[in-house]
């Protein structure tokens, strides 16, 4: 993207506004949903398996020969006791035969396990792969607002953890569990034939089971649910905390924080004793209904086998094909947990995907060749959120190559004015024209590359100044970046460390003052050569020498481009073409610097503040002296 740190923005502005609106369910506090909505997840769950069904489905014939495999030692005991050792009619020949299809068998059944896992687990691990590229692709084009109202941590985790457990549906847990279904139906058919009553009670037993099983799963699975949903905001909470460090520090709030996070990991911890609440009574009645058909096998078989109606081969069959019957079930439960996870995680990732990326609005129609760089609000109104409108009615023109200041007091909706030219919203009457083009009918690819965003916050990558300034245009040769970083002097100080421009700067690397930074991000802007150009100053005062630097810099990079500019510096709007002096959503009075000092209205009132007061709404604390020498 050549945006010259559109990102900043998103961030920056994102931990200004708190979160007002919610679009994801889980991040705005609702309940979570009882159950994963499995008619919505079954497209999804066919759209992964899909490219993967082939794979699918010889990992399933893998498993029947596997299970089939698995058979062939509990029905040999048969064989064994009644065939080859009765006492009556010992056949010892019959003895080699026997342990060599055993033999076989457990060849086939290692042999299948391998593969199963080799197949499965690792085209699971690359559908995690896919998945997370694809839901991170789709977070990335989702507009300002979703960011605005979804905490970063909460994305984080819906990107990496949520994902992860998809890994049941494709890995060895589904196969898994058809195949303990498959046995389970092989086993039971088999011993139906071979003794129906005895069979049919066993059933009765284990499908009371079942049914038992299933009422606990629909207690299990929300709560699962719930743990993603707070181990999302726990993250959340963590991330925002551990980057806010200098602020709680400030303010000796290190103990506050403990309690909410502690708050938060006792929920967590909540929740999982609530789980395993549930799994130890699903184990408990497992082993109670063990036990009863344990007893109830052994009531009926050895009553068999003392009338003569079942031979003492095949009460050890059954006995060892029951397990065979019963281990699925028991597999069942565990599998079933995970494969309930992994939809509670599908379905948080389809709320994610089904968010309205947008680039693909249906109204953005129009491809945008080069622009001149006319922007026009024409009677502009814009509200967060209905009913508390922000902007009432905004309209001027700011020609090609001239320079914007927006001033007024805070929360007057300055940044708002500036959001929509950077297109992150679209009013909600009126029209933001673009060279006399509707932006918001415009594909955001081909304007977003024209734009150019200079923040006060400069957004810094971990990564070294040159990734850092070539961001906002990859393909920029040597020429161009040396020149760009000369123009911004970055080289001033860049040159200086003894890996250059490939100093890594950032959380890992050196630390950039802030200074530094502004010169970095103007760089980066500059290699954009954007047509329009936002620029939010910074409120902070830097030493003169900066400052000069940072001018002299800004002053080549606004030169013949469409500047707006939220202006402290009192230098910075003295250059205005046109200043906006916003009060509570209208513009309130325009004209340039000495206009509407003339005026002697509101701006003059924002201007002589300064002289009263340190809290001056353009200038940073500081910034006085310069103005005087101004005048
Ligand atoms: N994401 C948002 N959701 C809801 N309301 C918002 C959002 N961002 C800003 N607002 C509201 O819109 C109004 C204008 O805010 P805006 O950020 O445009 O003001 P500003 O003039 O840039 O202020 P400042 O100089 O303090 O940054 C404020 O009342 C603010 O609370």
């Amino acid at each position: 993207m050549r945006g010259g740190g559109l990102g900043g923005g998103l961030a920056s502005k994102a931990e200004r506004t708190t979160s007002r609106r919610g679009t994801i369910r889980a991040a705005a506090g609702e309940q979570p949903k009882a159950k994963p909505d499995l008619r919505k997840a079954f497209p999804k769950v066919w759209e992964l398996v899909r490219p993967r069904r082939w794979l699918l489905l010889f990992g399933l014939v893998l498993v029947a020969v596997n299970r089939v495999a698995g058979l062939i030692l509990p029905i040999s005991t048969k064989y064994l006791i009644d065939g080859v050792l009765n006492p009556k009619s010992p056949h010892p020949g019959r003895l080699l035969p026997l342990v060599g299809a055993i033999f076989a068998a457990t060849a086939i059944q290692a042999a299948t396990s391998f593969s199963l896992t080799q197949l499965l687990s690792k085209a699971a691990q690359r559908m995690i792969a896919d998945l997370r590229k694809q839901v991170q692709q789709h977070i990335g084009r989702l507009s300002v607002s979703f960011y605005d109202s979804n905490r970063t941590g909460v994305l984080v985790s819906r990107i990496m953890t949520d994902v992860e457990g998809v890994r049941n549906l494709i890995g060895t847990g589904l196969v898994e569990f058809v195949g303990g279904m498959l046995t389970a139906l092989m086993v039971f058919t088999y011993l139906l034939i071979s003794n129906a009553r005895m069979t049919l009670i066993v059933f009765a037993v284990i499908a009371a089971f079942v049914l038992v099983l299933q009422r606990a799963f629909k207690t299990i699975r929300p709560i699962f649910r719930e743990r993603g949903k707070i181990n999302a905001e726990v993250t959340g909470r963590l991330t925002e905390s551990l980057g806010g460090v200098r602020v709680i520090k400030g303010y000796h709030a290190e103990e506050r924080e403990a309690t909410v996070f502690a708050g938060g990991v006792q929920r967590l911890l909540d929740n999982v004793m609530r789980s395993l609440t549930a799994t130890s009574t699903m184990s408990f009645a497992a082993t109670t209904v063990l036990g009863i058909v344990g007893g109830l096998v052994m009531l009926i078989g050895g009553h068999g086998v003392l009338t003569h109606r079942m031979t003492v081969g095949g009460y050890f069959q059954f006995t060892a094909l029951l397990a065979f019957m019963i281990a699925p079930v028991f597999q069942i439960v565990n599998i079933g947990t995970q494969l309930t996870e992994a939809l509670a995680g599908l379905d948080r990732t389809m709320e994610i995907l089904a968010e309205k990326d947008e680039f693909s609005d249906p109204e953005r129609v129009h491809a945008l060749g080069p622009i001149e760089g006319n922007v026009t609000f024409d009677d502009v109104r814009f509200a967060y959120e209905t009913d508390k409108p922000v902007l009432h009615g905004i309209s001027f023109e700011a020609k090609p190559g001239t320079m914007t200041a927006l001033v007024g007091s805070s929360g007057s909706g300055k940044s708002t004015i500036i959001s929509l030219v950077c297109a992150f919203h679209k009013p909600d009457s009126g029209r933001v024209l673009i060279d006399g083009i509707d932006l918001a009918t415009v594909r955001l690819d081909d304007y977003r590359a024209q734009l150019g965003v200079v923040l006060q916050e400069s957004f810094l990558f971990d990564g070294t100044i040159r990734e850092n300034v070539v961001f906002s245009y990859p393909d920029a040769t040597e020429e161009q970046f040396l020149n760009a970083c000369r123009i911004a002097r970055v080289d001033e100080f860049a040159e200086r460390f003894p890996e250059g421009y490939d100093t890594i700067v950032g959380e890992r690397g050196v630390k950039l003052s802030g200074g530094q930074r502004q010169r970095l991000s103007i760089a980066r802007a500059i290699l954009a050569n954007p047509r329009i150009l936002i620029l939010d100053e910074a409120t902070s005062s830097l030493d003169s020498e900066s400052e000069a630097m940072i001018q002299a810099g800004l002053a080549f990079l606004m030169e013949g481009r469409t500047t707006f500019t939220i202006a402290h510096r009192l230098s910075t709007i003295r250059k205005a073409d046109q200043i906006l002096v916003i009060e509570q959503g209208q513009i309130v009075e325009r004209g340039t610097h000495a206009s509407l000092y003339e005026l002697g209205g509101r701006y003059y009132d924002l201007y002589t503040r300064q002289h009263g007061l340190e809290t001056n709404l353009f200038l940073a604390p500081g910034e006085g002296d310069v103005v005087e020498e101004a005048k």
